[in-house]
């Protein structure tokens, strides 16, 4: 009779063992948790009885554990409260998750006890609620340190023996082994995810800094034989060298954004990037996010955490382009990060240190802007420590040949043309305008003279003509007027001479040689309405 027993035994351990090794060859291959449930449930089932099964996981935080994986089939699932069952965090120290995490062995609760607690956790008494009656519960443990549960529930009582015991206790060796792969798998590819996501936001900034170079870098010669502009390259040499904030003044098109390199480029941060931001051409919460970046999720639309320019610019210049027109509100951030030398990404905790060197240009007169209290003056101080003011062309017509002969060169080699002069009387007709959009619109007659003529010399370029007496006469820009007062003045005057018409062939934005948009938006700025010019 013990003989039988002991055969009974020996062929119950060796289908125990069995089941151990190729359950183990199951759970080798899972990938997920779908896969782990499956395995589980396909082959534990019927061999265990069971009803429900629940694994979790201990939190970073070490004193509470959530779900990991349920058993998608479980008699439970209707419970009313099951969802914010498997949903919520439980506190390890419930009185028996503690004593499972003390024990190698597996613990055996009867959930009818169980319920009787008056704090019985809800996971419990909803699987009571639904007919089961026993739970065995085995932790899961790595090193010592315990990080889950795996959790067994049963309809019956005493459902099983010693052997039984062991043989859980084995099979949470070997699942727990598989839970912990699968976190670390889980956590492979959420790396991955945020290398993928810093891979696009370089790819980004490549983008932006191939643009910066095409449209900019080429056009870096500066031309300019007159003593204006001899004193500003005077001024650009002494103050490249330091890490001093520049200020440039100018009107529109009067080459700010060249000189502002041109001080980059003669700096010892020549070898890192000097990164512009235009702060007139951008609502004030995306100015906001362009110069200090934002948090993944910060605001409607912000997908993707994304880093600033001034981060972007570090250990480089950045270039505040448009600075005038910065909003109120801003320049109050951007006055503290110049303080600090520090930024806060929007919807960020915490301060990045930044080391930039700061240039800003404006054509707005920002004297009168502080006075008129739409630039803050604290700020105003902090970017006019080395002001260059740059003359509108009008002032330093000595340098129209040489800048027309530049344009012809460039123009001609773009354009794939064969012309290098510029006949004398186009010259003194060059001379004699008045460039109310300065060298940005002389670059432009230049490239639409060069498409029009036929030979290799220049005989005709499209001025506004004929020329409104009052544009040839220089003095009417009074310099006792701010640099405002004279555009407003001189946007009118071409309008009026346009007849009302702002835009199109013949419309004041050609004539002045700027975009339709650039246009309308400073007659917005400086007030400048139909009945004015009608
Ligand atoms: N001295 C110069 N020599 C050669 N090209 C120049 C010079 N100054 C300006 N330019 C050209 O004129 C155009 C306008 O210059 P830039 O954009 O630097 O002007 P800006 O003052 O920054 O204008 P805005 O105020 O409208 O931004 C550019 O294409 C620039 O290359």
């Amino acid at each position: 009779m013990s003989n039988i027993l002991a055969n009974e035994q020996i062929a119950d351990r060796e289908s125990e063992r069995e089941l151990l090794l190729s359950i183990s060859t199951d759970l080798a291959a899972v990938r997920n948790h779908k896969e782990l449930i499956s395995v589980i449930t396909r082959r534990l089932k019927n061999k265990l009885a069971f009803s429900h099964i629940f694994i979790g996981i201990v939190n970073e935080d070490q004193s509470t554990f959530s779900t990991f994986v349920t058993d998608p089939d479980s008699q439970s699932k209707g419970h009313p409260e099951y969802d914010e069952a498997i949903r919520s965090k439980w506190p390890i120290n419930d009185g028996i998750m503690n004593k499972v995490s003390a024990s190698s062995m597996p613990l055996v609760f009867n959930l009818e006890e169980l319920s009787k607690q008056p704090d019985i956790p809800l996971y419990f008494k909803i699987n009571y609620e639904s007919g089961l009656n026993q739970v065995i519960i085995t932790r899961f443990s790595k090193g010592g340190k315990v990080f889950g549960f795996w959790a067994i529930f049963f309809g019956g009582k005493d459902v099983l023996d010693k052997a039984g015991h062991i043989l859980i206790a084995g099979l949470a060796n070997q699942i727990s082994i598989t839970v912990s792969n699968i976190m670390a798998n889980e956590k492979v590819i959420s790396q991955l995810e945020v290398i993928k996501r810093y891979k696009k936001q370089l790819e980004e900034e490549r983008i932006y800094l191939k643009e910066e170079i095409e449209t900019s870098h080429n056009y870096s010669e500066i031309i300019g034989n007159g003593p204006e502009m001899q004193k500003v390259f005077r001024l650009v040499s002494k103050v490249a060298p330091s890490d001093s904030t520049v200020l440039i003044l100018g009107e529109t098109g009067t080459g700010k954004e060249l000189i502002a390199r041109a001080i980059h480029n003669n700096s010892p941060r020549k070898n890192s990037l000097m990164v512009k931001v235009n702060c007139a051409t951008l609502p004030v919460n995306l100015i906001e996010s362009e110069l200090f970046g934002h948090e993944r999720g910060s605001f409607t639309g912000a997908t993707e955490r994304r880093i600033g320019k001034f981060e972007l610019a570090n250990n480089g210049t950045l270039f505040l382009d448009e600075i005038g027109d910065l909003p109120l509100e801003l320049q109050a951030k951007l006055l503290r990060a110049l303080q600090e030398k520090e930024v806060e990404r929007i919807g960020g905790k915490d301060s990045i240190k930044v080391d930039v060197r700061i240039i800003a240009a404006t054509n707005r007169d920002l004297d009168k802007e502080t006075a008129e209290g739409r630039f803050r003056s604290d700020l105003y101080y902090r970017l006019n420590i080395f002001p260059i003011n740059l003359p509108p062309l009008r002032l330093r017509t000595e340098d129209i040949p040489l800048l027309a002969a530049h344009f012809i060169q460039r123009f001609s080699k773009k354009l794939g043309r064969h012309i290098d002069k510029i006949s004398n009387s186009e010259l003194q007709e060059l001379r004699h305008y008045n460039w109310p959009g300065n060298i940005r619109e002389l670059e432009h007659l230049i490239e639409r003279s060069i498409i029009l003529t036929t030979g290799d010399t220049i005989t005709n370029i499209p001025l506004p003509s004929p020329k409104p007496k009052e544009l040839n006469q220089p003095q009417q820009y009074s310099s006792l007027k701010t640099i405002d007062e004279n555009e407003r003045d001189h946007i009118l005057t071409m309008l009026k001479y346009c007849k009302g018409k702002v835009t199109g062939d013949g419309g004041a934005a050609q004539l002045l040689g700027v975009p339709n948009s650039t246009l309308s938006s400073k007659m917005k700025r400086l007030g400048i309405k139909k009945e004015h010019f009608k």
